[in-house]
């Protein structure tokens, strides 16, 4: 007779697809970039800065979790974030496994309520990290764990902190205890499978909102003209334009004599520098999209 581990080469092995859900700054992409640990995922203090799924690749011995990282969930009524909101919920139906984020200093109860009532539609199991523990007592925690264990069958409930990597390893071996067994679904050592391009404009869109403080809204979207590789890789050219609404965005994103815009691409550089370990030469474009966000034509050219 043949052994079984012939007939079942991956029978110890367990792959997945985990889907990261939350309210908007929850602290999803603060999570994703620790546990891989490389910024593939922007982050920003403003909510709504994820607008596309990224995935990313996580090994473990024994297994590979692949994280789809969403938008943030929440009622809304703008054609946005109506898309944003589908986005994520149609991303559930694609996962092996739910991993809810739930702010546990600043609860978000509608957006919540709203997940958990998509949840119990479904059959996926879910796992529950109460992310943000350094900034709460313990008996609020307590309340909350006991709060969230009823109201849903979560496989596991796991407070957590992303930004001091608390109890980040008892998330992930929650995980793991509930996916699939099956082989590898990536390579080993496949971070993401997401073009630099688009982790470029992403890097871009981050300085904008960061640089231009609370002055510019979300309508901010980035795309990439020419991304080419010179001098044998060791020089990357990227020509990218940032989409405003108005021209008083514009306006804002230039700066007097150039100098914000001068800013926001001296910091998008270097960090697409560290990303791509080259050389980079980077050209801005700024240009007024009247409405854009509101358009759903532009909408499907930005990528939302
Ligand atoms: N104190 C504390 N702050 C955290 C923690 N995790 C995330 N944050 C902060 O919370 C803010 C939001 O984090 P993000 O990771 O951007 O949140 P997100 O859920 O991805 O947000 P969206 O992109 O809007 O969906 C950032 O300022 C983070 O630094 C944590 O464990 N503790």
């Amino acid at each position: 007779m043949t052994p079984d581990n012939v007939l079942e080469p991956h029978r110890d092995f367990k792959s997945g697809l985990v889907a990261i859900v939350g309210a908007p700054n929850a602290g999803k992409s603060t999570l994703l970039n620790r546990l891989l640990g490389q910024k593939i995922s922007i982050t920003s203090k403003k909510p709504q800065t994820t607008r596309n799924r990224i995935l990313g690749v996580m090994d473990r011995p024994g297994a590979q979790l692949i994280f789809l990282d969403t938008p943030g969930v929440h009622r809304a009524g703008k054609p946005l974030n109506v898309r944003i909101v589908d986005v994520a919920l149609s991303t559930l139906a694609d996962a092996d496994l739910v991993l809810v984020m739930m702010d546990a200093a600043a609860p978000d109860s509608d957006a919540e309520n709203y997940l958990i009532e998509k949840l119990a539609a479904r059959a996926t199991p879910a796992v529950l990290a109460l992310n943000k523990i350094d900034l709460i007592h313990k008996p609020q925690l307590l309340a909350l764990i006991e709060r969230w264990s009823r109201a849903h069958n979560f496989t596991a409930v796991v407070p957590v902190s992303a930004v001091k990597g608390t109890q980040l390893d008892g998330l992930v071996d929650a995980m793991i205890q509930v996916l699939p067994q099956g082989p590898p679904l990536f390579p080993p050592g496949s971070l993401t499978d997401l073009p630099e391009r688009f982790i470029a404009g992403e890097m871009i869109r981050e300085k904008v909102f960061r640089l231009t403080g609370e002055e510019v809204p979300y309508a901010v979207a980035v795309t990439i003209d020419a991304f080419k590789e010179e001098k044998g890789g060791r020089l990357v050219k990227i020509h990218a334009t940032i989409h405003v609404e108005r021209n008083s965005q514009k306006g804002i994103v230039i700066g007097k004599g150039g100098a914000k815009l001068k800013q926001i691409g001296e910091a998008a550089r270097r960090e697409i520098e560290r990303m791509l370990g080259c050389r980079v030469f980077l050209k801005l474009f700024v240009r007024v999209q009247k409405n854009w966000s509101r358009d759903s034509k532009a909408m499907a050219r930005f990528g939302y």
